[in-house]
């Protein structure tokens, strides 16, 4: 079993772990039936038997359950990665053989009990089922379901082998086939355990995978998204991105019955920043610029890179009177911006044309229109605001 190839990113230490894992896990879940099986032995037992033998048995079966119970919370403590890499699926495989060793005693007491006769026959019914069970409750640990046998069966074994031959025979051999079916089907029980855990790890694998590759495709589509609707240098929509916000605006204009204000602005002499300070300069300025502006407005107003040194601003529900007060904010601050990282001598103005923008209007007219503005405010000598009409 394991040889055979396992699937995508799942590691044969993987699966070993994800196995000592559940049988951690199953075997800190017997604890209250095995108190319970202790008790019904002491009752059972205890008329029956000396008391020194009952309490050494009960003592020693609390030995081997507090030793498995401590490996179990241990290993699920640390995981069970780093409990096979401190050897605690050792400590597991020899919990389990000192466990179908007390197992074994158990079963030689009560075939020892005389008003009960047939002995071995009671004592070879306890360890069929209790081998049975146990392969079930160790189906994970291939080594430990071996290793429970081994210390259930040693004591049988040993019983049988003391006695005469010519007796114990038939005993001896029904014991040989029932181990051969035991191996079988204790065989069976653990590939298909195992097979459970590459299924689950392979599953947890691909959801991992899944996830990453969601991720990394939601991040490309943001990507994209912004690429498509906002202006890579100043970070601002883009002319397409605003002329679609236009729209909607527009529809809740007309619904809200309300009008707004266009406003283009245009940096002076932009050229001249580049010639004189270089295009990277002129970059670094139209970022902060264009943040200038940015600080002047509302949330609810709409800022674009509309060109080069261009910005359209849409501002609803403004009249023309609060949409002067605006654009005069963004003059004057333009005009006495200074940044750290800005040329000594680098002086920057703006000119600015408005024009009204009512919901019955397409948008592209009303951007026309504060463009006619524009012209007249460079026309006027720069550095100052026009209104359409
Ligand atoms: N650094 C930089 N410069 C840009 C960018 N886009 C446009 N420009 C420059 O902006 C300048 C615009 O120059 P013009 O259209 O002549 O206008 P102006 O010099 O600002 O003069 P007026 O608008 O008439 O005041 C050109 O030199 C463009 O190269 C950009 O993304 N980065």
């Amino acid at each position: 079993m394991s040889h055979r190839l396992l699937p995508d990113g799942v590691s044969a230490q993987d699966v070993q772990a994800e196995c000592l894992n559940r049988m951690a896990r199953r075997e800190s879940t017997g604890l209250r039936s095995n108190v319970l099986g202790m008790l019904l032995v002491v009752v059972v037992l205890g008329p029956s038997l000396p008391t020194w033998l009952v309490g050494g048995f009960v003592l020693l079966r609390l030995a081997v359950l507090g030793f498995l119970q401590g490996l179990t919370r241990r290993i699920q403590r640390i995981g069970a990665a780093e409990a096979m890499a401190q050897g605690l699926d050792r400590k597991m495989v020899l919990g389990l053989s000192a466990s179908g060793l007390t197992w074994g005693l158990l079963a030689w007491m009560l075939a020892d009990i005389p008003r009960w006769g047939l002995p071995d026959q009671l004592m070879m019914m306890l360890l069929t089922v209790t081998s049975a069970m146990a392969l079930i409750v160790t189906a994970h640990l291939g080594r430990g379901m071996v290793a429970f046998n081994g210390g259930l069966w040693s004591v049988a074994l040993t019983r049988f082998l003391s006695e005469p031959l010519a007796t114990s025979w038939p005993l001896l051999v029904s014991l040989a086939v029932y181990m051969v079916v035991l191996w079988l089907f204790g065989r069976q029980l653990h590939a298909q355990a195992r097979e459970a855990v590459i299924a689950d790890l392979r599953n947890r694998h691909l959801a991992a995978a899944l996830e990453d590759s969601n991720a990394q495709l939601q991040q490309a589509l943001d990507q994209a998204m912004a690429l498509a609707t906002k202006d890579p240098l100043t970070q601002v929509l883009n002319r397409r991105a605003f002329l679609e916000r236009a729209h909607l605006e527009a529809a809740a204009m007309q619904r809200e019955n309300t009008t707004a204000s266009l406003l283009l602005l245009d940096l002076d002499h932009f050229k001249a920043v580049n010639d004189r300070h270089g295009h990277a300069t002129g970059d670094l300025v139209l970022q902060q610029a264009c943040a200038s502006v940015k600080a002047c407005l509302r949330e609810v107003d709409v800022l674009a890179r509309w060109g080069g040194e261009e910005f359209l601003l849409l501002l609803p529900r403004t009249e023309l009177a609060g949409a002067l007060q605006v654009a005069e904010r963004i003059r004057t601050s333009l005009e006495r911006a200074q940044h750290p990282d800005w040329p000594a001598g680098l002086a920057l103005t703006a000119s600015i044309g408005i024009a009204p923008w009512p919901a019955a209007l397409p948008v592209e007219q009303a951007i026309s229109l504060a463009d006619k503005a524009l012209y007249r405010a460079k026309g006027m000598g720069r550095n100052r605001i026009d209104i359409w009409p």
